[in-house]
């Protein structure tokens, strides 16, 4: 069984619709990619798969995660869900993090908040998930405020809170974007490790790259309309479509 299926999601902000009919499957410790340009709709669909969308918004079709269809669900199951079975990673990491709380304690929270019988092991937790995440000497970080790190560091704590919990679902908004190269590569890294735990990721990118380096499969995204799908050598080797293909000579 698909860990996740979206069948004919459609999206409408107001009077604007922005999805039509995107439908694709990723099962267990596989690593999907989302690609498209700049207002294809990427972060759209994530949005609808975790319930966050604004209310203007309005969403048609089927989002089955784990055999649950998440549309049908009430919010308090849904925010059950989020950060515990499906973890987030957003493309503006400051904006996630609270400037009052130090970096430890807002990871420990995450994970506190799902699973409040095991609050004695949250410190630990927290720290692994740091580790994992690529932030060096942990334990140091562990107690500083947001605006004492950089921004590669904060993009870093963010990853930790997205797996602090260990989600089988990990979705990931242009997780490398504006990190140096080695920080970029550890996040890859992770997300290799990831697929190899049997986790599954659904990776929004515009760089067809990092599609080559972790993806399995990828969509192309146009306009709203999934243009192009399939195994992610298959799509290097002989893009079908023309979007595809100068998607693909811009790397
Ligand atoms: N809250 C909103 N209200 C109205 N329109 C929106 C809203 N959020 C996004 N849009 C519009 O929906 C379309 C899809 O946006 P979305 O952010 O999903 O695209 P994207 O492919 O992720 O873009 P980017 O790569 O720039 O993040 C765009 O035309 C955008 O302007």
């Amino acid at each position: 069984m698909n860990l996740l299926e979206v069948k004919n999601l459609n999206l409408w902000y107001g009077g604007n619709q922005v999805l039509h009919n995107v439908s694709f499957s990723l099962s267990k410790g596989e690593v999907l990619c989302i690609v498209g340009e700049s207002g294809s709709g990427k972060s759209s669909i994530l949005f609808s798969i975790l319930g966050l969308l604004p209310e203007n918004a309005r969403v048609e079709g089927d989002i089955t995660f784990k055999g649950k269809n998440l549309l049908q669900l009430k919010e308090l199951e849904r925010r059950r869900l989020r950060g515990k079975d499906i973890g987030m990673i957003f493309q503006e990491p400051s904006s996630y993090l609270d400037p009052l709380f130090t970096v430890g304690s807002q990871i420990a929270e995450t994970y506190e908040g799902h699973f409040p019988d095991r609050k004695k092991e949250s410190r630990r937790k927290s720290l692994e998930a740091m580790r994992r995440a690529g932030i060096p000497k942990a334990e140091d970080k562990f107690d500083m405020y947001p605006h004492q790190l950089s921004g590669g560091l904060k993009q870093r704590v963010c990853i930790a809170m997205a797996i602090v919990c260990e989600p089988e679902l990990l979705l990931a908004d242009e997780p490398t974007t504006a990190l140096d190269v080695s920080v970029q590569k550890k996040i890859l890294t992770l997300l290799r490790k990831l697929r190899s735990e049997g986790k599954s990721v659904i990776l929004v990118t515009h760089d067809f790259g990092v599609v080559a380096e972790v993806g399995d499969r990828v969509i192309v995204l146009k306009e709203g309309k999934v243009v192009e799908s399939g195994d992610v050598f298959e799509v290097f080797d002989s893009p079908k479509e023309v979007y595809t293909k100068t998607l693909l000579e811009a790397i």
